[in-house]
């Protein structure tokens, strides 16, 4: 079931839908008005045929200010619902004003006229379609205008054959477009709901993919990320002969910790163990839980005297200061530092084995293997 949408949100797009295409249609108006100039030419006067594309200029270019001024501003409906209101009703006036302007004794031209008036009615329509009551301002100022115009021409009786037969057709179109705008704006919300469902479902995948690799309780890698983690640096070791080191950490007589202070005192132990450990380690090394309160470091680029001061800095950083109120707690710690031929399980071994060797030897004490 697509994710319920917000109408406003709905609404927004439209409007934004509506302003960009408003805008490149406005460019192709002056095509309209040549093919006007063209056909007037030689039968309407030059004054009235120039005084008609005086007006039509004035008005596309108060047209085109507005619509980069609104789109400049973000499209926001609220804010821009007003001013973009004056787009199509100064549109329709200069449109309507081929009446008062061209219109007169040629009936051949009259007709020709009313044509292309149908056409920019039937132009503009799809424009407004997610917008339907700007298309209703357009063709109320178009036919209010053109009405005026010819109620005022010589022969007024043309107005009654005329202005019936566009109302008409101004009113068929728009209702035609009312019913395709519904669509439009549901074909909009279910993109909408859509387009959220694939964020959610993303969202939902990428906190998936979080948990199935990480420690619920300390947040660190878990077994799984570290068996990737260390098949890569494998891989990159035997690619460039660049060695890195597995740690084996094991906390001291943690379950002490627990029989004494409690499971909840030891999840909180293992917690800041963690968080301890993570904090001594360059970005380019991997600490995970590998179970229980047993740690594995991977230390990227290091070897040999350097991952033995590693890792006594470690062991060091945790025996310092406690794990919590009154836990004072050591680790003990097994290294391997990677030889050519190692595999995954030889190198946790030889760290596991060292690091036995440390607690063998007394606890809180590092042991290379
Ligand atoms: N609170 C808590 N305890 C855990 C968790 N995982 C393992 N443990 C406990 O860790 C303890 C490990 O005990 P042992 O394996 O005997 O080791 P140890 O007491 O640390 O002794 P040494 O390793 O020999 O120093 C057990 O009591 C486990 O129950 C955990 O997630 N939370």
């Amino acid at each position: 079931m697509p994710a319920p949408t917000d109408d406003a949100d709905v609404q927004r797009i439209a409007f934004a839908q509506c302003v960009a295409v408003q805008q490149r249609t406005l460019l192709t108006a002056p095509l309209g008005w040549a093919l006007v100039a063209w056909l007037c030419w030689s039968a309407v006067p030059r004054d009235r045929l120039l005084g008609w594309l005086a007006l039509v200029l004035c008005g596309w270019l108060v047209c085109l200010l507005l619509i980069a001024l609104i789109r400049h501003q973000g499209a926001d409906i609220a804010r821009h619902a007003r001013p973009l209101l004056a787009v199509p009703v100064l549109e329709g006036v200069c449109w309507g004003a081929m009446g008062p302007c061209l219109m007169g004794g040629d009936a051949i031209l009259n007709v020709s006229l009313g044509a292309i008036l149908c056409g920019v009615a039937a132009i503009n329509a799809p424009l407004y379609v997610v917008r339907m009551q700007l298309y209703f301002c357009l063709c109320g100022a178009l036919w209010l205008t053109l009405l005026t115009g010819l109620l005022r021409t010589p022969a007024p009786a043309q107005a009654h054959l005329v202005m019936p037969g566009l109302a008409l057709f101004l009113a068929l179109l728009s209702f035609y477009m009312h019913g395709i705008g519904q669509r439009v704006m549901e074909g909009i919300r279910l993109q909408l709901a859509n387009t959220r469902l694939t964020v959610q479902l993303s969202e939902a995948l990428a906190a998936m993919e979080h948990q199935a690799a990480t420690d619920a309780l300390t947040g660190l890698p878990n077994r799984r990320s570290l068996d990737r983690a260390l098949a890569a640096q494998l891989a990159l070791a035997e690619r460039e002969h660049r060695p890195f080191t597995l740690l084996m950490l094991d906390l001291d007589h943690f379950k002490a910790v627990n029989d004494t202070r409690g499971h909840a005192v030891g999840d909180a132990v293992l917690k800041a163990f963690a968080q301890r450990v993570q904090g001594q380690l360059r970005p380019s090394d991997l600490c995970a839980r590998y179970g229980g309160e047993e740690f594995v470091v991977l230390l990227s680029g290091t070897a040999g005297l350097l991952a033995i001061d590693a890792a006594e800095r470690l062991r060091r950083a945790v025996a310092d200061a406690p794990l919590g109120p009154g836990v004072a707690i050591t680790v003990s710690v097994g290294i391997a530092t990677w030889q050519a031929g190692d595999d995954a399980t030889a190198l946790l071994a030889r760290a596991d084995a060292a690091m036995y060797a440390a607690k063998q030897a007394g606890r809180n004490r590092v042991i290379a293997g």
